[in-house]
């Protein structure tokens, strides 16, 4: 199934929780709204479920117009962060609950109904638990029990608001592989919330990134960790250095010294030098644009993560840069630093 969210405004009182929302999703995908809190994104799945209408817009899907139907009419099937199950009811009745309560005229005798829950306990890799209740399950194992039972009703799309945002990291991890190796095998056209950068990148096949109820940029994980569009993304999406930069004819200033780099096209005026982390070449005293004091070093692994006091205009600014370990820093020396990879975005009003 496709879906088409066209010019979606929803207002509560004067606030905009979503400002003129347009967006396509493809049959299949498995799409990522991430944005921070407040950005829009439980509101905008809300309303493409049918639990929430907007005050002007359009939604369709597969052509059709959606918003003169309701959630049930809709075929959709949901997982909420907060586990949903029934607790009086085990887990092989939860997941066959859909089922029986579907209206006579389509509902499933009752052998195939457990031939259908087996099926989806197998799908989920929880068949062992049929017989446990809510109560006797990890978060995880309940989340794909949610999972199963979403399913149970052979959804035209589904829908997953920060499904795993109550587990724990290590358990999140697993449950983010778990969920994109599924997806490959059932195919529904799927959207999950989540403010977990790493989830949206690691899970979805492309992100719609939002902030304050508008979408800041679609595209696939590499795209907006590549090529953000805006500022926002670039700072909301992996780690950034942020310097306030002063454009001037193709030359960028940092607290009135010349920085060796090209203004790339941004425009004169004051703007935000964007480097990530990683992308700050570090070099001996005097081979580079910046100049700073290593403060304080930490390493793990194949990176060591050095605090640096800026030298120059900017005195007091203090950056962290990610840095390999083939040249151990030590607190104290004095280093250079070029960025390698930067965006430059005019400061807006
Ligand atoms: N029923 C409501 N009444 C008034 N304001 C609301 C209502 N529902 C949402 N909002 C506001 O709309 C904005 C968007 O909320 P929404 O829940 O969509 O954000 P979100 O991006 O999902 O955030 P989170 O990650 O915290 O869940 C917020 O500022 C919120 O306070």
């Amino acid at each position: 199934m496709t879906i088409e969210v066209k010019n979606i405004v929803k207002k509560f009182s004067a606030f905009a929780a979503l400002d003129n929302v347009d967006l396509k999703v493809g049959k299949g995908e498995l799409l990522a709204l991430l944005g921070p809190s407040g950005s829009g994104k439980t509101t905008l799945l809300r309303i493409i479920a049918g639990l929430d209408w907007p005050d002007a817009g359009e939604v369709r899907i597969d052509g059709e117009d959606a918003l003169g139907h309701g959630a049930s009419e809709r075929h959709v099937g949901f997982v909420f962060q907060h586990y949903a199950l029934f607790r009086h009811m085990t887990v092989f009745e939860n997941v066959a609950f859909g089922l029986r309560v579907q209206p006579r005229a389509v509902r499933k005798d009752e052998a195939a109904i457990r031939a259908r829950v087996k099926e989806l306990l197998d799908l989920v890799q929880l068949d062992w638990l049929a017989n446990r209740y809510p109560s006797q399950l990890s978060g995880g194992q309940r989340q794909r029990i949610a999972l199963a039972r979403a399913l149970a009703i052979e959804p035209r799309i589904l829908l997953l608001d920060e499904p795993f945002g109550a587990l724990d990291a290590k358990v999140r991890k697993e449950l983010r592989q778990w969920l994109r190796s599924l997806h490959s095998e059932i195919h529904v056209t799927s959207i999950f919330v989540t403010h977990d950068q790493e989830e949206a990148l690691e899970v979805a096949n492309r992100v719609v990134v939002m902030d304050k109820g508008r979408i800041e940029q679609i595209g696939t994980p590499g795209d907006v960790y590549d090529n953000p569009a805006t500022a926002f993304v670039h700072g909301f999406i992996g780690e950034s250095i942020v310097l306030p930069v002063e454009v001037s004819g193709g030359s960028v200033r940092l607290g009135g010294r010349p920085l060796n780099i090209a203004a790339d096209g941004a425009a004169s005026g004051a703007s935000k030098l964007f480097v990530r982390r990683h992308d700050m070449q570090i070099g001996p005293a005097g081979t580079g644009s910046l100049e700073g004091a290593v403060r304080h070093v930490r390493s793990f692994g194949p990176i060591q993560r050095a605090e640096i006091a800026l030298m120059g205009g900017e005195g007091k600014t203090v950056i962290e840069i990610d840095a390999p370990r083939d040249r151990e820093l030590q607190a104290g020396e004095i280093i250079s630093l070029q960025p390698r990879r930067y965006r430059i975005f005019a400061v807006q009003d």
